[in-house]
């Protein structure tokens, strides 16, 4: 199920850049405006159902924050469990945490380690807005393998393709982003 040039356009022109955020020289990429956008965020939710229905899938894992937007839609429309992969500290049972670095600074996430039940290979979608040096989404992956379920595939809104992220992740698992940008 590929995405139609009208459609990709219709995204590519709702995401907003903006300069020098959080820091000089990074060029943040705004999906605010995507979302309050509904012919895009339509489009962009057709696209993942029509893509992710037949992957068997039986848990979304979305990381913080932006990552729950898109996942805990998706899992709703597949009928499945989305699972928050969050910031250290947040979550209040038992968790498994993992370092990772990332374009602007380093930080921590953890997931509970029950969240994908007590079936051994629960097949996880792992979604964030964006990948940029992938520390985050490759993080994410090891989480969810660490618990015993198995990470099908990563998704991106975004994929920035300059910083070899990408590339890097696709070492671990299979990746997915619905629009690239150099
Ligand atoms: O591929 P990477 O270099 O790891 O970067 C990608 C991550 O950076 C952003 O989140 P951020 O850490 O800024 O957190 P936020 O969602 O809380 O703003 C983005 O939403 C991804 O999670
Ligand atoms: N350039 C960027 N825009 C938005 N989110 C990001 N996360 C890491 N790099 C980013």
């Amino acid at each position: 199920m590929t995405l139609s040039k009208t459609e990709k356009k219709i995204l590519e022109d709702s995401i907003r850049d903006i300069q020098d955020f959080p820091k000089p020289g990074i060029v943040f990429k705004d999906i605010t405006t995507l979302l309050n956008n509904k012919e895009a965020y339509g489009v962009l939710m057709n696209h993942l159902y029509q893509r992710y229905k037949e992957y068997n899938l039986e848990y979304i894992a979305g990381i913080d924050a932006r990552g729950f937007i898109f996942g805990a839609a998706l899992a709703q429309m597949l009928g499945i469990g989305f699972v928050p992969i969050r910031k250290k500290g947040k979550l209040p049972y038992t968790t498994i945490s993992e370092k990772y670095a990332l374009e602007y600074g380093v930080d921590e996430i953890e997931v509970h380690i029950d969240a994908f039940g007590k079936q051994i290979g629960a097949r996880v979608l792992v979604i964030d807005d964006l990948i940029a040096t992938g520390g985050t989404a490759n993080a994410a992956a090891t989480l969810v393998n660490q618990t015993g379920a198995a990470c099908i595939e990563c998704c991106f809104i975004i994929g920035l393709t300059f910083l070899d992220g990408i590339k890097k992740l696709q070492e671990k698992t299979d990746v997915y982003s619905v629009i690239e940008v150099n």
